[in-house]
């Protein structure tokens, strides 16, 4: 509100020219006494000269007033302006001048508009800011998620949807998580060699050599599977895939692997294998048909159990490793959306998956590198001296487990966020059933390469390892008609022939290459 008054020791006498003087104006010379403005009419002998002016300092105003009206009694108009003004100015100063009721109320409603009125536009101002705060707030992730994420778009949506299209009668629409990884990928081709919709997600982290996954990426796209890269625990992403595809199935295969690499980096675990676990079952139960989920767990689970051979129903609350925590969270998790959601669940027990296009930071994979390298390898024996053993488990009979996990699968029952009827929730362990010791696998090895290894064996350190495994698979071989018929020797050869080709040897070793992968 902006007030224009004249303060009456200031304003001259329009007859006095150049003279001051204070002059009290009658209440014929009051032409108008607003709430913004004050407007004094000189007397008839003046040329009715209308005195206006913005009021600058209203205490020096107000004293003024106070003290001419000492000086000199003022005219009851005067008083009454005087009062006005302290009224205007001053209003809600404790025993001052009470004026007219009326005119008190209609002041107070004005007051009171003017307050509401000031209030509205500050809280239309704040609104509007926080609001211009917030679109700039999602402005600036909406385009950093663009810039820096290799997904979204129209194009990228033709591409899911090309990929996710089913080209057999009965087929599933899978999401693969982890799909340019060891198991994801081969399980990506199986399903799509059978005419099964699939689209991969994969991080392609650099836990072990990223150009491998791109190679896995490049093969499927050969394929016609396309790799979505980006992170199940980006929940933006896993909205928009299950909004693009109508999933009838999730292979969730994304993990942080490795049993030992836990000590190095435990975050890494719970990011990968509890939230981003968690992060595409909140995408799964809320998607429009819920997916059922067939998921990895570990063999690792077991832990410090040791009745031979594991069975689903051993006891896994004794975890030797980080990794091993994660997984067994992984299964007590998915159980409450089960329970909760009805998302229909099916956790696999993995027991050392190896074979072609597999992971570098495995045993059998790293032996082979260091021996066509001629460097050393460290083998780990018990404390008790006893040789460490694995049910090693070739990867086609894995990925026949999975995909029959898929096709067993019923379908998840809720819907809105609630379930309508308890769905399935199983566990299955996927070994070999013949466990073979570390000093086998690597003669094995050294057999197929024909080269000696040269080996440092040393006392298997406490980090998470565990002496041996060995899988029951009575319950996969009924229920998923699951047959494992890969031996180790069989397995590692066409592990050594695909590592060999791909990476070069074939060609530089001429000859005795081609030998070597016969
Ligand atoms: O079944 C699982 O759930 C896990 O299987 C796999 O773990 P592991 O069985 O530990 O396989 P892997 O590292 O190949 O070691 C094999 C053997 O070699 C010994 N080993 C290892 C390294 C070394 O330098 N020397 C050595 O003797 C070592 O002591 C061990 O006895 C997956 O990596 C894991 O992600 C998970 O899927």
């Amino acid at each position: 509100m902006r007030i224009l008054v004249q303060p009456i020791s200031t304003i001259k006498h329009p007859n006095l020219a150049g003279e001051r003087s204070t002059w009290h104006p009658g209440p014929r010379h009051l032409s108008v006494v607003s709430n913004s403005s004050v407007t004094i009419r000189a007397p008839p002998t003046s040329t009715d000269q209308l005195f206006s002016a913005p009021l600058r300092d209203p205490l020096l105003c107000r004293h003024r007033l106070k003290r001419e009206g000492e000086k000199k009694p003022c005219t009851e108009a005067g008083k009454m302006m005087v009062r006005m003004l302290e009224d205007d100015l001053f209003p809600s100063t404790p025993g001052k001048v009470k004026i007219e009721r009326t005119h008190g109320a209609s002041r107070k409603l004005q007051r009171c508009f003017a307050s509401a009125n000031t209030l509205f536009l500050w809280a239309l101002f704040v609104i509007a800011l926080f609001a211009s705060y917030l679109s700039f707030h999602s402005f600036v992730d909406t385009s950093s998620r663009y810039l820096s994420a290799s997904w979204g778009g129209l194009h990228w949506e033709r591409q899911i949807r090309a990929s996710a299209a089913v080209r057999r009668p009965e087929g599933i629409t899978v999401l693969v998580t982890g799909a340019a990884g060891f198991v994801g990928s081969h399980v990506s081709l199986a399903l799509r060699r059978r005419g099964d919709g699939v689209v991969g997600l994969d991080n392609f982290n650099a836990y072990y050599d990223p150009s491998l996954k791109k190679a896995r990426k490049a093969l499927l796209a050969s394929h016609g599977v396309f790799v979505v890269e980006g992170d199940v625990n980006d929940a933006h992403l896993l909205a928009k895939l299950f909004d693009t595809v109508p999933f009838t199935h999730v292979m969730h295969l994304a993990a942080q692997a490795g049993v030992r690499y836990a000590i190095q980096n435990p975050a890494s675990y719970v990011h990968s294998n509890v939230a981003g676990l968690v992060a595409l079952l909140e995408a799964s139960k809320s998607a429009d048909p819920q997916p059922a989920i067939v998921w990895a767990s570990s063999s690792s689970v077991y832990g410090l159990n040791d009745k031979v051979p594991f069975s689903e129903s051993h006891r896994t609350d004794r975890p030797a490793s980080l990794y091993a925590a994660t997984k067994k969270a992984g299964e007590e998790i998915t159980h409450v959306y089960n329970h909760i959601y009805g998302l229909s669940v099916t956790g696999l027990r993995f027991f050392t998956v190896y074979g072609p296009w597999g992971r570098p930071d495995m045993a059998y994979f790293s032996f082979t590198r260091n021996i066509l390298q001629g460097k050393p390898i460290t083998v780990y024996r018990g404390r008790d001296g006893a040789d460490l053993a694995r049910d090693f488990t070739y990867i086609d009979d894995v990925v026949k487990g999975c995909v029959a996990a898929l096709d067993t699968a019923e379908a998840s029952t809720g819907s809105g966020g609630r379930k309508r009827r308890q769905a399935q929730y199983r566990i299955y362990n996927l070994g070999n059933t013949s466990p073979v010791t570390v000093p086998a696998l690597v003669s094995i090895l050294e057999r197929h390469l024909k080269v000696d290894a040269k080996k440092n064996i040393v006392e298997m350190p406490g980090n998470g390892d565990v002496p041996f495994t060995h899988a029951n698979i009575t319950a996969a071989r009924a229920e998923l008609g699951y047959k494992p018929t890969t031996n180790l020797e069989t397995g590692l050869k066409k592990f050594v022939k695909w590592y060999l080709s791909y990476y070069g040897y074939s060609r530089r070793l001429g000859g005795k290459s081609q030998e070597l992968v016969a």
